[in-house]
């Protein structure tokens, strides 16, 4: 029977695997989220602000899969823009569906609201066709299904987010019914022939070595290949480094698993098996100013085999149309086990330095919040680590199977984290979530905190106040380095209003801490946050080297004229 453009759009998104959709509400889509809930497919999720609920949605993708959020036309779409930006930097698949004006005001003298006051109102959509793999505005309700498909395929091939714009007088326009799923949801195939060929001609080289290794990249997950790179880690028998934005994507408990490569911030001399090799299986790594620490950390080029997304570089051939799933998947039934890298890891990895306790009643410092946190995390927690001395922290926390870690290295948005957890949390309702948080990290996004109250998410956050930027004062020091101080602790009791279940904790020493600890562990109803006081220079020295490699690769001159 026919339906209308709101109806079709949620039946589209529920088939794609969307079952929340973030939101904050305005006039131009208003119609629209009623549609959206008019049905039993979506429940909605509101946000304090664009910002967090885009963050929200990229927080959801990396438990589901797919997200979805819905904001108004410029005032909302353009804070929205910046969580968007990291969606499309992290490889997740989020819709972002913004109001927009009536269709008739199109082409009219009307000046509108939310707009920048002139006649022109397509500036939203080509903003937007820069930060998605797919962008479409719905002038016309008879291309809705044509467009809405389009873009929603899309999110899903590419694991990139999408922009939808319906116009205000659009969404309960009448419309065809949808068709089915498999419309949408037709996964991408390898080209079989490329396939055989990259494989078989990868396998020669790969037996043909005398110490293969391999290292895990951040695109393993959003790509689904972590099964395929594990039953390749499985038949190679070799050792398996992370990049430090795939912790977790291999698990750690794995007898093979070498820890994290990242130069001086490697782990578990992760950094010299695979300088020791003779062939690296680079499977969905990039390497950043960041994840490279500043250039000082890339395995050399003629040792690499390096297997992107969708496509194989191997000695001077290239295999285009060759997805990492279907090669790792094949190339593990082509290759000869080989442990020689694992026999060599056992006698250079270094002794797992286990944290001594500190003494409880000593002023708290980062190490003892590292070892409390070991404590805590089991094979259901996901911990984020937002962008600061929190990643140094993180990468030493070790994971027990199924543990999952969450990152935001490619964009590095500080406050991601809180937002992001959120969403996560309520498309993994079973997992435990920790969070990782710098004091200015926590500033940009703390309102998402009210919506872990108002839903009741059992989320323990760690602030990590040390008085202000580290990384920055690291990478390059000045005045603009200082923030100013928070009551952290009482800025979450203020989110129950009476009626919440937050707890909030302020903590200076290693008693304190696990006092504060013990509490979260039972506040099952609600967000718990425990600021962790340290002294302004308890940073990690992985931190202190990696800002400087960082500052030296930002300064560095011109190329001369
Ligand atoms: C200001 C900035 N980076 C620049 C920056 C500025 N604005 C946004 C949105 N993202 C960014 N990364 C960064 S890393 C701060 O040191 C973070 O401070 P905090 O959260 O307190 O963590 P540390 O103290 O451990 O560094
Ligand atoms: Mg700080």
């Amino acid at each position: 029977q026919p339906t209308t453009i709101g109806h079709y759009l949620a039946v589209r998104l529920a088939q794609a695997g969307v079952k929340h959709h973030f939101v904050v509400p305005g006039d131009y889509n208003l119609g629209l989220l009623d549609k959206l809930q008019y049905n039993n497919y979506l429940e909605e999720v509101n946000c304090a602000n664009e910002l967090n609920c885009a963050f929200a949605a990229e927080g959801y993708a990396r438990a589901n899969g797919i997200a979805a959020c819905v904001v108004t036309y410029s005032v909302g779409a353009f804070t929205a823009f910046d969580g968007i930006g990291g969606a499309y930097a992290e490889d997740l698949p989020v819709i972002l569906i913004s109001g927009s004006p009536n269709t008739n005001d199109i082409g009219s003298s009307h000046l509108l609201h939310h707009t920048l006051g002139t006649h022109d109102f397509s500036y939203q959509y080509e903003m937007a066709k820069k930060i998605t793999c797919a962008a479409v505005s719905i002038q016309r309700p008879t291309e809705a299904p044509r467009l809405i498909d389009y873009a929603i395929k899309m999110a899903l091939l590419k694991k990139k987010p999408v922009y939808i714009e319906v116009p205000t007088n659009v969404a309960s326009q009448p419309c065809a019914a949808p068709g089915p799923a498999s419309l949408i949801t037709e996964p991408e195939t390898s080209n079989q022939e490329y396939l055989q060929m990259a494989v078989d001609i990868s396998a020669k080289i790969v037996n043909g070595k005398q110490k293969p290794v391999l290292l895990a990249g951040p695109k393993l997950r959003s790509f689904k290949a972590e099964s395929a790179f594990l039953e390749l880690a499985n038949s190679l028998n070799c050792s398996v480094a992370v990049m430090p934005n795939a912790k977790s994507f291999f698990p750690e408990s794995h007898p093979n698993y070498a820890g994290i490569y990242w130069g001086q911030a490697s782990t578990l001399g992760a950094e010299s098996i695979i300088n020791w090799s003779d062939c690296i299986i680079c499977a969905g790594t990039t390497f950043t100013d960041y994840s490279s620490n500043g250039w000082t950390s890339l395995p050399p080029k003629a040792n690499v085999l390096h297997v992107d997304v969708d496509r194989v570089t191997v000695s001077d051939a290239e295999f285009g149309g060759v997805l990492l799933r279907d090669f790792l998947h094949e190339l593990a039934k082509k290759v000869k086990a080989n442990n020689a890298s694992v026999v060599e890891y056992k006698r250079i990895r270094p002794e797992s330095l286990e944290i001594p306790m500190e003494n409880p009643k000593a002023a708290l410092n980062r190490k003892e919040i590292i070892r409390q946190v070991q404590n805590l995390v089991n094979q259901e927690t996901t911990l984020f680590v937002d962008t600061g001395d929190s990643w140094f922290g993180g990468m030493r926390i070790t994971l027990p199977e199924k543990a999952r870690f969450e990152i935001e290295m490619q964009w590095g948005h500080i406050g991601w984290s809180v937002p992001s957890a959120f969403g996560y949390a309520i498309g993994a309702p079973k997992r435990n979530v920790v969070v990782f948080v710098g004091d200015g990290s926590f500033q940009e996004t703390v309102q998402e905190v009210s919506q872990m109250v108002r839903l009741n998410l059992p989320i323990i956050m760690f602030l990590i106040n040390n008085r202000g930027y580290t990384i920055e004062v690291e990478i390059h020091d000045g005045p603009y380095n200082r923030i100013k101080n928070w009551d952290y602790a009482a800025i979450v009791e203020a989110f129950n209003a009476g009626e919440g279940h937050a707890k909030g904790f302020r903590v200076g020493n290693g008693h304190e801490l696990a006092e504060a600890i013990r509490q979260a562990k039972e506040n099952s109803q609600g967000p718990t946050l425990i600021e962790c006081n340290i002294d302004q220079d308890d940073c990690s020295k992985e931190l202190i080297n990696w800002g400087h490699n960082v500052g030296a690769a930002n300064g560095k001159p011109p190329a001369k004229e």
